[in-house]
């Protein structure tokens, strides 16, 4: 194994040992992934349990989301990274995760995406510098088709090249940043957003 993809895979182990631990990616769903070079990804295999990814539960694919390694069964979501990677040559790693307030939101907010605005914590996000202005969270619905999915979701990025992150409807949360570490902030933030719309929603009774 190079040092690479050494290095990457205990990023990987590492993120979804967090990310269980936070309860943000139960019951084996979600799934995480690093740049492993300019054409290719590492990527969590399907169906393990993510608080407990060993060395070999990843693998390599190309950015058209093909398994280079025949003998792994790729995540069933691998498209909705390798678009990602495809789409932005700065983009190191792409997360995604259940958790229960993503869930909840995605099935509360009728139409296609979420505003947040006049939240401090927005400037976790990239390139965003101030609490004075809005971040919009495009909604997708669902869809077991995902070659399907991620052209909806590329429609929306090529629309909006400054998303920072979508959801999908009773589903999960999609972001990513340059390094793990960026998109691991990005899942917090956005973690943090969601249980405020929502607990404002409830004071509110909306
Ligand atoms: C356990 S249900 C969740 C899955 O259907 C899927 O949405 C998911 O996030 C994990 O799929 P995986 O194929 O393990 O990468
Ligand atoms: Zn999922």
């Amino acid at each position: 194994m190079t040092d690479q993809r050494q290095r990457l895979t205990r990023q990987i182990i590492d993120a979804g040992r967090f990310l269980y631990g936070r309860g943000w990616s139960p019951a084996t769903s979600s799934n995480y992934s690093a740049r492993l070079a300019a054409d290719q990804a590492l990527l969590t295999v399907s169906g393990k349990h993510k608080g407990q990814l060993g060395e070999d539960d990843v693998l390599a694919t190309d950015l058209a989301g093909h398994s280079l390694e025949p003998g792994k069964k790729p995540s069933a979501e691998t498209l909705l990274h390798t678009q990602l990677y495809a789409w932005r040559a700065e983009i190191g790693a792409v997360l995604h995760t259940h958790s229960v307030n993503a869930t909840v939101l995605s099935r509360l907010t009728p139409g296609d995406h979420l505003e947040l605005e006049d939240y401090e914590l927005q400037k976790a996000f990239a390139g965003v510098t101030t609490h004075e202005g809005r971040v919009t969270v495009p909604i997708f619905d669902n869809d077991q088709d995902i070659a399907r999915l991620a052209l909806q979701v590329q429609q929306w990025l090529d629309k909006h090249p400054d998303c920072v992150g979508y959801l999908i409807r009773g589903h999960g949360l999609y972001t990513w940043g340059a390094q793990m570490s960026d998109a691991l902030r990005q899942i917090e933030a956005f973690e943090f957003l969601f249980e405020c719309e929502l607990k404002t929603r409830q004071v509110l009774g909306r």
